[in-house]
Order: structure tokens, then sequence, then C-alpha cells
């Protein structure tokens, strides 16, 4: 039978079925501060080793402050949880890109940018976004804490093989849609449950013509319409980017690899359990109104007045938490905080397009504007690249790498009530802090939106 992608890479890491179920071998395992410590205590309790420690790598991320790196964690919780991280690590051998590293950053933007990453793998870590590895035609998906503990042990899991989605994006994108809008766009229409029990292929040419960020980006939400994971088939563009980085196989290795690499599509005639087909000119650039990421609508679209009986309270109760009303514009809101970071909007594409418009503007009086790079690299290079210069003179503050205000694990936390227009990918309440009340948008869409204090239509302020 013809196969998918999700088919090849899945039969080729099946140690062994039992009915529904089939242990996988798991290719690399990506640890943070956050779901890793029950994990180690159980080893520590069961007496058991690492399997495979060569196929780990540990970061601190989640709880990291982004300002005075060099200094002790302040919040007693986060330097408690870094610390156990690094105890950790130094107590089983696992090689950790802790804070101050120069790998140092989210585990998502690490993963792919050292060349970890890499086409036909499969690859898990105890986060949800790990569906972000997939942009590069991997079998990558979040895990639970005593399945991390699994993997430790055995460097397998035992899973059901979940149900193929195929997403078909064509045609080219309108000016100012850019992979932020995708996601939010495709969410808007499935719903945040709409993908369960999948595995997402995104194909189509809209999506060939993304760079590997942008595909990152987009595999980077898929788990927001409940799928276990994304993928898209790797490319030229997958291939060039995964070249030379350290851990990219190197000379005939690379050959070999290459060679693998080029195998891994999925048929013409593959079915799959489920597909949906989109036109890129309906795709405008994209806002959410309320407190899922499903509740997206074009920046000049109305915030909907009817939703299904069943979503009726849960609408209403969103509305009244984000201080709109159904039918409303959101054109001319005022917002207090834009945040440019997170795993899904932090890498240096995304610095470069928010330098790029912000360069001789200055943000909104209004507006408080973070810039929160993913990795100690991507900081690096916005700085090779002046970029720090371009956001500090157009009043943004460039932090240092961590998730910042994605989620308020950590000392960056939106104020209750403040309205912020976020690149990141959850908008539930409290997200950003207890009462805080997030916009998800792309980097240009939170560019624009910080210069101008107040949400607007950005097809007019493009050039
Ligand atoms: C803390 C972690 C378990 C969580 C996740 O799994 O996604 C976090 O990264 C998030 O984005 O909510
Ligand atoms: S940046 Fe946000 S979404 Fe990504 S891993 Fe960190 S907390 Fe989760």
């Amino acid at each position: 039978m013809a196969k998918t992608l999700f088919d090849k890479i899945w039969d080729a890491h099946v140690v062994k079925s039992f009915g529904d179920l089939s242990v996988v071998y798991i290719d690399k395992h990506l640890i943070h501060e956050v779901t890793s410590p029950q994990a180690f205590d159980e080893l520590t309790a069961r007496g058991l080793p690492l399997f495979r420690k060569d196929q780990m790598l540990a970061t601190a991320d989640h709880n990291v402050p982004t300002r005075n790196q060099h200094l002790p964690i302040e919040e007693p919780l986060s330097r408690s949880q870094v610390n156990k991280l690094t105890e950790n690590c130094a107590k089983f051998d696992v090689e950790l890109y802790g804070l101050g590293h120069e790998r140092q950053g989210i585990v998502h933007v690490i993963g792919p940018e050292l060349g970890l990453t890499q086409p036909g793998m499969t690859i898990v870590c105890g986060d949800s976004h790990t569906s972000t590895h997939g942009a590069f035609g991997a079998i990558a998906f979040g895990i639970g804490t005593s399945q991390v503990a699994q993997v430790m042990a055995s460097q397998c899991l035992l899973i059901s093989k979940p149900k193929r989605m195929r997403i078909t994006i064509d045609g080219e994108l309108r000016r100012g849609v850019t992979a932020k809008d995708l996601p939010l766009y495709i969410i808007s229409k499935l719903g945040t449950g709409g993908a369960t029990g999948y595995f997402v292929e995104y194909a189509g040419s809209a999506i060939r013509g993304l760079s590997m960020e942008g595909r990152m980006t987009l595999c980077n939400m898929s788990i927001e319409m409940g799928a276990r994971g994304g993928m898209i088939a790797p490319d030229e563009t997958t291939f060039a980017y995964v070249e030379g980085r350290p851990y990219a196989p190197q000379g005939e290795r690379w050959e070999q690899a290459l060679a693998y690499w080029r195998t891994l599509y999925s048929e013409p005639d593959a079915t799959f359990d489920s597909e949906y087909h989109f036109d890129a000119q309906d795709i405008y650039p994209m806002i959410t109104y309320g407190t899922n990421p499903g509740m997206g609508i074009a920046l000049n679209g109305l915030i909907p007045t009817e939703v299904s009986s069943s979503e009726a309270v849960s609408f209403q109760n969103s509305l009244k938490y984000m201080g709109f009303a159904p039918g409303e514009s959101l054109l001319g809101k005022e917002i207090n905080y834009v945040f440019i970071g997170s795993c899904t909007n932090s890498r240096i594409e995304d610095l470069r397009t928010v330098a790029s418009y912000v360069k001789g503007k200055h943000k909104a009086q209004n507006v408080e504007a973070i810039i929160v790079p993913g990795s100690k690299q991507v900081e690096q290079q916005a700085i090779a690249e002046g970029l720090d210069k371009v956001l500090a003179e157009a009043g943004f503050e460039l932090r240092e790498p961590g998730c910042s205000a994605c989620l308020a694990m950590n000392e960056d936390k939106i104020p209750a009530g403040a309205y912020c227009v976020s690149t990141s990918n959850r908008n539930f309440e409290g997200r950003q802090g207890p009462g805080a009340r997030t916009l998800l948008a792309s980097p240009l869409v939170a560019a624009i939106t910080a210069v101008e204090g107040r949400i607007v239509d950005i097809t007019q302020y493009l050039n």
C-alpha cells in the first residue's frame, strides 16, 4: 500500500507491535527543567540507568529570567527547578545547555538550530510544542512525565498509532500574511479539537514556499488544534538548513542521510484518514479575540455574533474575560504590551521582520514592547546584525533567551487586565499572568501594533 510520510518514519521505528500498541524507538529525547525532575526521581527510585544518554539533550528555558541571567535566579521556585535540572544532568551525565551556556535557549529553538533535529527522526520531549520539530519531516511530539521516564530507561515508547490528516494550502500568500497566520487561520476553521487523534501533514505550494523557520512556526501550533503533531516533507529548503550545523551528519554520512531523506514524502496515491484543502488567497493577517487559539479572525474581521449552542457559555465567558463584545471589530483597540518571543516566533527571521519594520520608527507611548530571542545563538546573531540597536532606538527591550511571557512561569508577567499582542501560541486565561489578556498574532502584526499603540489593519502600513 502506498505510504504517507508519517507511515514511512513510523514503520522504520516500530520495534514490536501488540495489537493497537507499538513499541517505538526514539531517536532524540530533549528535556527541560519542568517535566524532567519526576522522571529522574523515578529512575533513581528504581535504580535504573539512562539507556542512551547520548541521545538526550537538556536545556533550561521555562523558568529562566530574561534579564541579568548572569545573576542567581531570584524567584525561589524557578531557581530550584533550574538547579534541579543542573544536578540531575550532572548526576546522570546528560549534555546540558543550561543558563549562561552559549547554546542555551527554548528547547524547540535550539534542537533545530544545532542540527539535532533531522528528517526521518522520532523526537520527543516532555513538552506539547515538540510538534515544532516536525517541520523537518520528523515524527516529533510531546510526552508526559511518566513517558519521559519510559524513554530515559528504554529509549522507546509504548504508544498507539495516530490517524493521519493532511492539510493542503495552495496558492500565493497575500501581502502581510506570514507563516503565523496559517495556523491561526487553520485553527479558526477546524477548532481546538479539530485534529484530535491525528498526526497532521502540511502540504501544498504555500507550505513549500515557507522558509524552515516559517515551517516551524506552523508545525509548532499543530497541538493547538488537538493534533498529536504536525509535519512537512523535507525538501531542498530543509536540507540546506540542516547542512553544516553542529549535530548534522558530515561527509559521507551526510550523503547517505541525504539519499534517505529524499525518500521521505507521501506517495502520490497514499490515503489519509482526513483531508482539508485551503486556498492561500482566503487567508488574511490574523489575530485572536478570545481565550483559545481557535478564536481567531482576520484583523479587519468582526468577532462572531453566533456560535454553536454547546460553545455559547464559554464564548460569553471568554469575551467577558477579554472585555470584548460579539460582533465588534478589534480595529482601534488600545494595546498595553507587545510580546515578541516563544518557540512559535523567536527565531532570527522573526527578529529581522520586527527590526526591519520598526527601523526609524518608535513604539507608541502606551505600549511596553518586549522582544525575547529564542536562544543565545539567536541573541548573538541579532547583535551581530545590529538588530539590537535598531530595536533599542525604536523603544523595544531586547531581553535574554527563554520562554518568558509566553507563560507566566518566570519573572515575565503581563499585569491583570492589560492587553498584550503576543507572538506566542496560547491565549488561555491567565496564560501570561493572572488576568492578562492575550491576543495572538504574527511578529509583523505585533511590530505594527507596537508602533501604532492600537490594533490596525496592517495592510495599510506596508510599503
Ligand atoms: C511546561 C510545559 C509542560 C508546557 C507544555 O507542555 O507545553 C509549556 O511548554 C506550555 O507551553 O504550556
Ligand atoms: S515558549 Fe511557550 S509554548 Fe514554547 S515551550 Fe516555552 S512555554 Fe511552551
